[in-house]
């Protein structure tokens, strides 16, 4: 569960009175999630998300995250509206942590997954990059290629523990994806912009099978806009059993076109882009797989779930599905 703090009542009464949201009438930890404790808050105004910032999130980074946030929802994508408080910040500070409120979306993320919820996904990325290409300020995207081979060193030792012959696999998909990587050694450079770079199914909420919104932005960069997509063919278009599901991606590649064609350049550097999206997602998994403690309050996911992907990508660097 991710609950790592737990807020005293009292401090939760004196921040909530900062802000002009109505009285407390509970506050619950959110069982889900592995990255920030969460909370929903429920006031005699509305509901809403109480976030403390806990692991990979940099404080100094919040008011930029917080900042698209609140740029995307004024323009009508439906993502959590952070809540200034009565002197109008949004960025606060409860029980020891950065901490923000922000508004609570319904729906709920879907288990059985179908091309049609790819779709969505596909058209709301779209917007979400099209609308987000007014919002200027850059952050660099710290979990992007220049950091997976430091990241692959931290498990070098240990990695093989998880699966014998996992750090050589890696080493060689690096030796393949670092050098084509566009921007890279000839390799043309691609449309920029802010990318969410975690749309997994749990970040993305339907009501029945309409899109309701998009949350947890707090992996979200300026990096090829590409890449987001690559990232969602990686979490959206395979099975439980790591099976490519061709009519999921092209269900994905044709919302995202519905939106926003992508351009001759991006099309090619699809199956490079969507590699590297399994060594960037093998690599956080594989460090957290080692580096979780067995009493820790959070199941670390599955590295090898993306071991499946990237062999996949690998294989098929045609993409003859598209
Ligand atoms: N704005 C929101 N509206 C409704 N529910 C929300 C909202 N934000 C978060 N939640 C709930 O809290 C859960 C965890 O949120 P979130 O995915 O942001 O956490 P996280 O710890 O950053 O997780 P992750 O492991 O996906 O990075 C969600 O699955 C959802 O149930
Ligand atoms: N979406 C990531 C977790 C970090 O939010 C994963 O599934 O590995």
């Amino acid at each position: 569960m991710a609950v790592y703090t737990d807020v005293p009542p009292d401090e939760l009464s004196r921040f909530l009175g900062g802000y002009d949201i109505g009285e407390p009438v509970s506050c619950h930890g959110i069982a889900e999630g592995v990255e920030n404790s969460n909370f929903l808050l429920r006031t005699t105004r509305a509901d809403y998300i109480l976030t403390l910032y806990e692991r990979r999130v940099v404080p100094g980074e919040l008011p930029w995250f917080l900042g698209l946030m609140l740029y995307l929802a004024q323009r009508g994508l439906s993502c959590p509206r952070p809540v200034a408080d009565r002197a109008g910040s949004t960025l606060g500070h409860l029980a020891g942590r950065p901490a923000a409120i922000t508004t609570f979306l319904q729906g709920t993320w879907p288990r059985q997954i179908t091309p049609s919820h790819c779709e969505a996904v596909g058209a709301a990325m779209a917007r979400l990059h099209q609308d987000g290409q007014g919002y200027t300020a850059e952050r660099r995207n710290g979990l992007g290629p220049a950091a997976w081979p430091p990241l692959l060193e931290s498990c070098r030792a240990q990695g093989d523990q998880v699966q014998p012959g996992l750090v050589a696999e890696i080493d060689a998909a690096l030796a393949t994806v670092l050098p084509s990587w566009p921007g890279q050694g000839g390799h043309p450079a691609l449309p920029r912009g802010q990318i969410h770079a975690d749309l997994f199914p749990d970040n993305v909420f339907f009501i029945d099978d309409r899109l309701s919104g998009l949350i947890d932005f707090y992996f979200a960069c300026t990096d090829w806009l590409a890449y987001d997509l690559a990232i969602a063919l990686n979490a959206w278009c395979f099975d439980e059993s790591a099976a490519f599901c061709p009519a999921r991606a092209q269900a994905m590649v044709r919302g995202y076109e519905s939106v926003r064609i992508l351009t001759e350049d991006e099309r090619r550097a699809l199956p490079v882009l969507a590699t590297g999206a399994s060594v960037r997602f093998t690599l956080t998994r594989l460090y957290d797989w080692i580096n979780t403690p067995p009493d820790a309050l959070v199941t670390p996911k599955d590295p090898l779930d993306y071991l499946a992907r990237l062999r996949f990508f690998r294989a098929h660097p045609a993409m003859e599905w598209l």
